[in-house]
């Protein structure tokens, strides 16, 4: 369980986050949605360890986690994938994969020259589980492809693949969905679903695709000039004036409901 308390974020005096707080369920697929600019990713920057907070708290399982490096962070299982998907664009995407694990031994030059058989046990393990995250996200046959030849949504399964990599416990992901056909992001939808149905993983999606939302999380939070302004399902969600008024203006809502 995440727990946010009263979190600000400020840039100069502008409050990209505002004094958000919210609670994100072990074992939901948690939506966080907004309007542009809401603060969305602000909030899962500063969460991530990736921006300070100005004020506020996170708590992951009761301790205290706020202001930790994303490294320090990784080890607690807490991860996070951006926008832009950040491969390793000339190695191939089974070598992107087997180079998330942190501590492996070859990474030490002392190692190189006297363990080299543990060297060769760990890159073969290593290989076995790239290749069953590959399976498991149904791009087996694009392994041997550079990372950088992938399409849009397959760089996206490929940012999973890394979370699966390690033993992730809670997964931030940032419009996963942006720029990504409908059948890939079928794929992705389902991924996730099996992540967190049979492997356990805590999920919170920021997603503008409202489809993507409505399948995939439970609860919905939706964010507005850096707070929280509602939560709840999605189809709740999707039929809150207060929601609906931020999404359109309370002008643009009018004049819809004129022309309606
Ligand atoms: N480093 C920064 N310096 C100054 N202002 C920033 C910075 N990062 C974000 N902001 C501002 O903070 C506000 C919130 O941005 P943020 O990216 O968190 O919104 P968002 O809800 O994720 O929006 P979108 O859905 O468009 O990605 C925006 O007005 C943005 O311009």
């Amino acid at each position: 369980m995440i727990e946010v308390h009263d979190l600000h974020r400020h840039f100069g005096g502008f409050r990209a986050v505002d004094g958000a707080s919210l609670q994100i369920r072990t074992g939901s697929i948690t939506g966080l949605i907004g309007p542009n600019g809401a603060g969305k990713s602000t909030l899962f920057n500063v969460i991530a360890g990736v921006l300070p907070p100005t004020s506020g708290r996170v708590v992951m399982d009761g301790e205290d986690i706020t202001g930790l490096p994303p490294h320090e962070l990784f080890h607690k299982g807490l991860l996070r994938t951006f926008q832009m998907a950040h491969e390793f664009s000339s190695m191939s995407v089974r070598e992107n994969l087997m180079m998330v694990p942190p501590g492996q031994s070859g990474e030490s030059l002392w190692n190189t020259w006297f363990g080299r058989k543990r060297i060769a046990n760990e890159e073969r393990a290593l290989r076995a589980r790239a290749d069953e995250v590959l399976d498991f996200l149904t791009i087996s046959h694009v392994a041997e492809e550079k990372a950088g030849n992938l399409s849009g949504g397959q760089k996206k399964l490929l940012e999973l693949g890394r979370c699966m990599m390690v033993e992730a416990k809670i997964v931030f992901l940032d419009e996963v969905g942006a720029g990504v056909n409908r059948t890939l992001l079928g794929t992705i939808a389902d991924a996730i679903i099996r992540l967190n149905k049979e492997r356990g993983y805590t999920f919170c999606v920021i997603e503008h695709d409202m489809d993507f939302i409505g399948k995939l999380c439970d609860p919905v939070i939706v964010m507005a000039e850096g707070k929280v302004l509602a939560e709840g399902p999605a189809a709740h969600i999707m039929e809150n004036e207060a929601v609906i008024e931020a999404y359109l203006g309370r002008g643009l809502k009018n004049k819809a409901m004129v022309g309606a």
